[in-house]
């Protein structure tokens, strides 16, 4: 997929992924299809021309203008899925593709249950589709890890949230179906995030929810922050909401002391490159502070966002970053753990997958052209 020395390896490099919406890997095809087998009219072509044909709404997702332009077709997008096999569909293509493809081994991803709920559609519908889809990858003999994390939307009322959350609770979704099982990769639902538009929606505002999951045992909890919104929301984010990773994040790099503190405090940022060029968070590619984070030790993790919209899986974002950034064996290698250390998966796990990095790195580092292992050669 690049042309880069290191493709190889690049391909071969175990990944986690802790930041992809399942709705945005609904691609224009499989909406067209779906909306014809349910029954789910789309806006007219009258109306919006990018719904002529398949074609014309790639071409409308490559242009768009801010988190909230995509946000509107993003959330059309929602319409069609009704039936626990449409989300099965979904998760299916993710979780055997991405493992195939980009030897993705343990996948974080993210819903967005309040949509879904508006329109009649359960968190059960959802969720067993996504646990069919998980048991089927994993029958078929692939060992991937994946769970699934509920996102409160900021472009609703609060209140509606907190309507979300108790659905949540009282529908014991945190828990495993069988008590006997109290592990991470066994609880239907993993932890909790925050997200949709950001401008002039102050992470403050959902400090109640975030409080109230915690006292629920939920410990695993992140936030979009510092996307299009400034950096204080990121620190907001750590301060009242109380997360333990940041999404996006890259409005952090605006701020000297909050580098430092998530630097300190080993705080993983999910950042998704290329979506913020997609969504104009950021002009080009060069401009994502990557670097930034890697000299100041913040530890981050590479991430799709929505491909569906933004052009491509999470192959393609560790592809479009090395003909950028042109990281070394090494810096991929510290990359790599960081991703399976800021993983919700459980000791175990990442014993295992932490085992297959070495195992991939250790075989590359001596192939590297000239041999460069620092971080800055
Ligand atoms: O990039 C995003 N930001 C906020 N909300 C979202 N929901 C899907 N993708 C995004
Ligand atoms: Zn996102």
């Amino acid at each position: 997929m690049c042309n880069h020395p290191l493709h190889p390896f690049l391909v071969s490099l175990p990944k986690t992924e802790h930041h992809m919406h399942l709705e945005g890997s609904l691609s224009p095809e499989l909406l067209f299809r779906l909306s014809a087998k349910n029954n789910i009219p789309l806006p007219s072509p009258e109306t919006d021309p990018a719904f002529s044909s398949v074609e014309s709404l790639y071409e409308r997702y490559s242009s768009f203008t801010s988190l909230d332009d995509f946000l509107h077709y993003y959330y059309i997008g929602f319409t069609v899925l009704v039936h626990e096999s449409d989300f099965e569909e979904l998760a299916y293509a993710y979780l055997s593709t991405q493992s195939r493809e980009a030897n993705l081994r343990h996948a974080e991803v993210f819903f967005d249950p309040q949509v879904h709920i508006a329109r009649g559609i359960s968190i059960e519908t959802i969720v067993s589709g996504w646990e069919s889809a998980l048991q089927k990858v994993q029958k078929e003999g692939v060992d991937i890890s994946a769970q699934l994390i509920p996102c409160f939307l900021r472009h609703l009322d609060v209140k509606d949230s907190e309507r979300c959350l108790s659905l949540l609770l009282s529908g014991g979704f945190f828990k495993p179906p069988n008590p006997a099982e109290e592990k991470p990769s066994s609880r239907r639902l993993e932890g909790i995030g925050l997200c949709s538009t950001e401008l002039d929606k102050p992470p403050s505002t959902w400090a109640h929810i975030f409080t109230t999951a915690k006292q629920a045992g939920i410990t695993n909890t992140t936030a979009h922050a510092g996307e299009e919104g400034p950096a204080e929301y990121i620190t907001a984010a750590l301060d009242d909401l109380h997360v333990t990773r940041i999404d996006h994040g890259v409005s952090a790099a605006d701020d000297e002391n909050l580098m430092d503190r998530l630097a300190k405090e080993q705080v993983l940022v999910t950042v998704c490159p290329v979506s913020n060029v997609r969504l104009r968070v950021k002009q080009k590619l060069e401009q994502v502070p990557l670097r930034r984070f890697m000299e100041k030790g913040v530890r981050f993790s590479l991430n799709s966002d929505d491909p569906a919209y933004f052009g491509g899986y999470l192959q393609s974002v560790y592809c479009a970053v090395q003909e950028v950034f042109g990281f070394t064996v090494a810096q991929w290698a510290v990359i790599a753990r960081n991703g399976v250390e800021g993983s919700w998966c459980g000791e175990e796990r990442k014993r295992v997958l932490m085992g297959e990095v070495e195992g991939v790195v250790g075989a590359w580092a001596g192939k590297e052209e000239g041999g460069r292992l620092g971080w800055f050669s």
